[in-house]
């Protein structure tokens, strides 16, 4: 099983890498070229910093016309994690209105820091919902994940999605064909975390 991890400069690689070791995943590659990308089994978009810089810096590697070819023509499974997931919607207005990749139709907004505390930071509860595959095999509902973002996606759309209430119901994660999503960072969940990779790992 070969993972691949885009790299596009602003990811929290390390702590993925760790983690998919640690649930038996060898071989990991960080890249940002189309034929490691696609001689991949599975890619893994990560994301920690800003949505229209990422988009920038996705845009400038061509990574975006790259995954448009290897994982909505080809279908090859892609999971994107926090600011990851957050690229795989329709927008952001975060560093000014930026669209994101477009591959589900969810858009990203900031938290109402009148309302609740900005970042939202910290173990919260996903209503998960085991027809997704990464929840197969969770029995405990709702499920602790770890946050830490100040924007959230919500969207009008079945996505196939999760939810976690903070301020409101936002998507904590969603599971659209081959493509998937975590706001929360599974490699910082714990054992529910170690689950969910292994889910995409074994059931992608
Ligand atoms: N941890 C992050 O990088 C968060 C992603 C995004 N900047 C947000 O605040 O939601």
């Amino acid at each position: 099983m070969k993972i691949a991890i885009v790299d596009y400069g602003m990811g929290n690689i390390r702590s993925i890498v760790s983690t998919l070791k640690y649930i038996g995943v060898e071989d990991v590659v960080l890249s940002s070229d189309f034929d490691t990308l696609n001689c991949a089994d599975k890619i893994i978009l990560p994301g920690v910093g800003s949505f229209g810089k990422a988009i920038t810096q996705i845009r400038e590697k061509n990574i975006d016309k790259y995954l448009n070819e290897i994982v909505v023509d080809n279908k090859k499974p892609l999971l994107g994690i926090c600011l990851g997931m957050q690229l795989l919607g329709m927008s952001s207005t975060e560093d000014g209105n930026n669209d994101g990749l477009g591959y589900v139709d969810g858009r990203v907004e900031k938290f109402d820091n009148s309302l609740v505390k900005v970042p939202h930071v910290g173990f919260n509860q996903v209503k998960i919902n085991n027809s997704l595959k990464m929840f197969e095999g969770f029995t405990e509902e709702p499920a602790d994940f770890y946050f830490t973002h100040s924007y959230r996606m919500t969207s009008n759309a079945d996505i196939n999605q999760c939810y976690c209430n903070y301020q409101d119901d936002f998507v904590a994660s969603f599971e659209f064909g081959n493509i998937a999503g975590a706001q929360f960072h599974p490699e910082l969940s714990q054992t529910n975390g170690l689950r969910l990779l292994k889910n995409f790992i074994d059931k992608f």
